[in-house]
C-alpha cells in the first residue's frame, strides 16, 4: 500500500502536509504520533471517507484515489474506527454475516440460481463461524451487539473487518477498551493475518511487539518511519512523541 503526496486541510489547518510512505504487502505497520498529528485523517484519506486535496493512494499498484469508500470496501479495503461501530440490533453472528457481501437479489434470478444460493449461503455460513472463532466469539455469537461491552464490540468490529478477506485492514486504535486477554487475542489474530494491515495505536508495547514497521506523524507530516527498535532510538520521535 502506498501513500504518495497526500495532503489535507481544513480550513486553515493543515491536517496532513506531503505525507509519503509505503506499507509492505503482508506487514504490519504502525502509524503512530501525539494527539492531533493527522493519524484518523490519514485513515479517512485511505479508506476513502476524505478526499486529499493532492496525492495518491494505492494498493498493489491499483490506484485507490478516485474511488468512493464502498468501491474501495469492494476491492478489499476494511477498517475499524476509534469509536466502534457495529449493528447493535443484530447479534454478534448477524453483524459478521451482514458485513458479506450479498449479490442483488430478484427474484427470477434467484430462482435460476437456487442451488447456487444455497451453497453460498453454507459458504458464508462457514466463514461467520471460522470468523468468529478466531475471534474468540463464539461463544457470544447470539449476543446481542448493544448488550457488550466495548471490548467485545471491538472484536466485533475486528470480526466483521476480517470475514470478507480484506486486502488491506485498517486500525483504529484496536486495543482501546480491551482487558489484557482481549489483547493477548487480537495480537494473535492480527500476528497471524497475511493480508496487509495498517494500525494506529497509543498503546506503545502492542505497537512496539507487533509491528515490522512505523511512521511516524507529527502535525501533520511524517518525522520518521523504519523498523520499530529503529524509531525507539530516533531523536527526532523521541523529542516530539516518545519523551
Ligand atoms: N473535521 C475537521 N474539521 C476541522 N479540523 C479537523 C477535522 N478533523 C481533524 N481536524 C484537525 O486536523 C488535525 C489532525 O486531526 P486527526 O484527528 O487526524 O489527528 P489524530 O492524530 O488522529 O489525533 P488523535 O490521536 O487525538 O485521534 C487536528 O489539528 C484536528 O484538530
Amino acid at each position: 500500500m502506498r501513500v504518495e503526496d497526500v495532503s489535507v486541510s481544513f480550513g486553515g489547518v493543515r491536517a496532513l502536509t506531503e505525507v509519503n510512505f509505503e506499507a509492505p504487502e503482508g506487514g504490519i505497520c504502525g502509524v503512530i504520533g501525539p494527539n492531533g498529528a493527522g493519524k484518523t485523517t490519514l485513515f479517512d484519506v485511505i479508506s476513502g471517507l476524505r478526499r486529499p486535496s493532492g496525492g495518491r493512494v494505492s494498493l498493489q499498484g491499483q490506484d485507490l484515489t478516485g474511488l468512493s469508500a464502498v468501491k474501495r470496501a469492494r476491492n478489499g479495503v476494511r477498517r475499524t474506527f476509534q469509536r466502534t461501530q457495529v449493528f447493535g440490533r443484530l447479534t454478534v453472528a448477524e453483524n459478521v454475516l451482514a458485513a458479506l457481501e450479498w449479490p442483488r437479489q430478484n427474484f427470477l434470478g434467484d430462482l435460476a440460481a437456487w442451488p447456487s444460493r444455497r451453497t453460498l449461503e453454507r459458504e458464508r455460513g462457514g466463514r461467520v463461524d471460522e470468523v468468529l472463532a478466531l475471534c474468540g466469539l463464539t461463544p457470544l455469537r447470539d449476543a446481542y451487539a448493544a448488550a457488550l461491552p466495548v471490548g467485545q464490540r471491538r472484536l466485533v468490529e475486528l470480526a466483521r473487518a476480517l470475514a470478507g478477506r480484506p486486502r488491506l485492514l485498517l486500525l483504529d486504535e484496536p486495543t482501546s477498551g480491551l482487558d489484557a486477554d482481549q489483547v493477548a487475542r487480537l495480537r494473535e489474530v492480527v500476528t497471524g493475518l497475511e493480508t496487509t494491515v495498517l494500525l494506529v495505536e497509543h498503546d506503545m508495547g502492542f505497537v512496539m511487539g507487533v509491528c515490522d514497521r512505523l511512521v511516524v506523524l507529527d502535525l501533520g507530516k511524517v518525522i520518521a518511519q523504519g523498523p520499530p527498535e529503529r524509531i525507539r532510538q530516533d531523536p527526532v520521535v523521541r523529542a516530539a512523541y516518545l519523551g
